[in-house]
C-alpha cells in the first residue's frame, strides 16, 4: 500500500504522432470513468505484460494500429492521485505504425497540434504531460 492507502495503478499511455506533427487523443465515452475528456490511448498493465506490450496490443484493440515495441519511445510520466487509487501512468511517443487510427470502440478522435492540446479538456493526471510534448514538438 502506498502512503495515502490507494493502490497504485499502472496505465501505460501513447502520444501517437501524424506526419504533420499533431497528437491523437481520443475521448472517453459515457459511462466510463472521466467520460467526456480528452486522453492518449493506451491502458492499464495487465499481469505479466510489459507496458509497451500493452500499448501495442491497446493501440491495436482500441485504434486499429499495428506497431512494434522499439517504435515506442518514453517520453515522461504521470503521477497522479485520484479518489480511488493512485495513477502511474508512464507516456510513450510513437511515431512509426501501421494503418489509419479510428476509433473501435466508439469513441471520437482527434488530431491536436501541440500548441492546441489545452483547447480539449483531459484528466487532471494529463495537464503536466501537455509541455513535456509542447517542448518535444
Ligand atoms: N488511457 C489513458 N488513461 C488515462 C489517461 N489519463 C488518466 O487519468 N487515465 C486513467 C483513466 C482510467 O482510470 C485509467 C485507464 O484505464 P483504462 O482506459 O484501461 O480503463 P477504463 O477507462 O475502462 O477504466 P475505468 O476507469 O472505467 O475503470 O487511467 C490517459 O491519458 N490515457
Amino acid at each position: 500500500m502506498s502512503e495515502a492507502g490507494k493502490k497504485i495503478l499502472l496505465v501505460a499511455a501513447c502520444a501517437l504522432l501524424d506526419q504533420d506533427g499533431r497528437i491523437l487523443l481520443a475521448q472517453r465515452p459515457e459511462g466510463k470513468s472521466l467520460a467526456g475528456l480528452w486522453e492518449f490511448p493506451g491502458g492499464k498493465v495487465e499481469q505479466g505484460e510489459t507496458p509497451e506490450e500493452t500499448l501495442v496490443r491497446e493501440l491495436d484493440e482500441e485504434l486499429g494500429i499495428k506497431t512494434k515495441i522499439a517504435c515506442l519511445a518514453p517520453l515522461t510520466f504521470a503521477s497522479h492521485t485520484y479518489e480511488t487509487f493512485h495513477l502511474l501512468m508512464p507516456l510513450y511517443v510513437c511515431r512509426r505504425y501501421e494503418g489509419i487510427a479510428h476509433g473501435r470502440e466508439g469513441q471520437a478522435l482527434k488530431w491536436v497540434k501541440p500548441q492546441a492540446l489545452r483547447d480539449y479538456p483531459m484528466p487532471p493526471a494529463d495537464e503536466p504531460l501537455i509541455p513535456f510534448l509542447q517542448d518535444l514538438l
